[in-house]
C-alpha cells in the first residue's frame, strides 16, 4: 500500500549542522494491515510517518502510495492525493473554535463537498466513533479519549485508504488507551483501512499490530510479524524490541 524506497531526510541548513533524521529507509506496508513503528525518542519515527504522506519531502528516495510515485507529483496533485491518507496526532490537533461537527467537516469543506452531503458524512463519521451526541459541543468540553475519537472521525471523513497515527495514545490513561485502540481496530476491520502507528509504547504494538518495524538513529534496524499467539506480554526490559514482543522463542520472518 505504501512503499518507501531508500528514503532519507535531514534537517539543518549548514552542512556541518545537518541532522540525518531518516537514513536510507526501505519499507513496505501491506494493504489492510496494522503496522507499528517503534523505537526510542529521536529515532526518526515521526519523520518517517510524515514522509509517508509527503508532509515532509524526502531529500532522496521514493515514496510509492498505491503504486503511484508521490515524489514526482506537483503541489496540487499532492494535495488531492493526500485525501487518501488520514492522520491523527498525540495532541489531537482539533480546532478549538469549531464544534465537533465543524472539526469533522473541515476536510470535506477543503475537498469541496456540497453542504448537504457534508452534513450527512459528518453524521456518519460521528456515529462510527460513537459521538453522535457530542456533535454540537466544543473540543474544550470533551475528555482526551473523546477528542481523539473526533480526530479519528475527521481523519476518516474523506474515505481514506490509509490512516497514519502519530503517538495516538501517548496523552491518554491506560483505560482510554484501550478504548482508542479498539476504535482503531474497528476502523481496520470494518473499513479495511491500512493503519500505520508510531509509538514508543510496547503495549500498544503488542495489542494492535500485525507487523512491527524498529527504528534506531534514523535507520530501520528490524522488522517482523506479530501473530496473536506469539505475542509475549509487553514488559519493559533491556531485551531487544523483537525479544520483548515475540518472547525469546518467538519466530521471526525478517
Ligand atoms: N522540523 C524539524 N526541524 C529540525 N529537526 C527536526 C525536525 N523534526 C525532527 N527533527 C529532528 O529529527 C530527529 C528525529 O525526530 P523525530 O521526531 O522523527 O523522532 P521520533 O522517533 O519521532 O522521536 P519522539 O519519539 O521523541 O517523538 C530528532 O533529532 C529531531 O530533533
Amino acid at each position: 500500500m505504501i512503499s518507501l524506497q531508500e528514503v532519507s531526510k535531514s534537517y539543518g541548513q549548514q552542512r556541518n549542522d545537518r541532522l540525518a533524521a531518516v537514513q536510507e529507509v526501505t519499507l513496505s506496508v501491506e494493504e489492510g494491515t496494522i503496522h507499528g513503528i517503534i523505537g526510542p525518542s529521536g529515532a526518526g519515527k515521526s519523520t518517517l510517518l510524515r514522509l509517508m504522506n509527503m508532509l515532509e519531502a524526502p531529500d532522496a528516495g521514493r515514496v510509492i502510495v498505491a503504486g503511484q510515485d508521490w515524489t514526482v507529483l506537483s503541489e496540487g496533485e499532492l494535495r488531492r492525493a493526500r485525501r487518501s491518507i488520514g492522520m491523527i496526532f498525540q495532541q489531537f490537533n482539533l480546532l478549538q473554535n469549531r464544534t465537533v461537527s465543524g472539526n469533522v467537516s473541515v476536510s470535506l469543506e477543503l475537498a469541496g463537498l456540497p453542504r448537504k452531503e457534508r452534513a450527512e458524512r459528518v453524521r456518519e463519521c460521528l456515529r462510527f466513533v460513537g459521538l453522535s451526541d457530542k456533535a454540537e459541543e466544543y473540543p474544550a468540553t470533551l475528555s482526551g479519549g473523546q477528542k481523539q475519537r473526533v480526530a479519528i472521525a475527521r481523519a476518516l471523513a474523506n474515505h481514506p485508504k490509509v490512516l497514519l497515527c502519530d503517538e495516538p495514545t501517548s496523552s491518554l490513561d491506560p483505560n482510554t488507551t484501550n478504548d482508542i485502540l479498539g476504535v482503531l481496530r474497528h476502523v481496520n476491520e470494518t473499513l479495511g483501512v491500512t493503519i500505520i502507528i508510531v509509538t514508543h509504547e510496547m503495549d500498544v504494538v503488542a495489542q494492535l499490530c500485525q507487523r512491527v518495524s524498529v527504528m534506531e538513529d534514523g535507520r530501520l534496524t528490524d522488522s517482523f510479524a506479530l501473530q496473536p499467539q506469539n505475542r509475549a506480554s509487553a514488559i519493559l526490559s533491556p531485551k531487544s524490541y523483537r525479544e520483548q514482543l515475540l518472547g525469546t522463542e518467538g519466530v521471526s520472518d525478517v
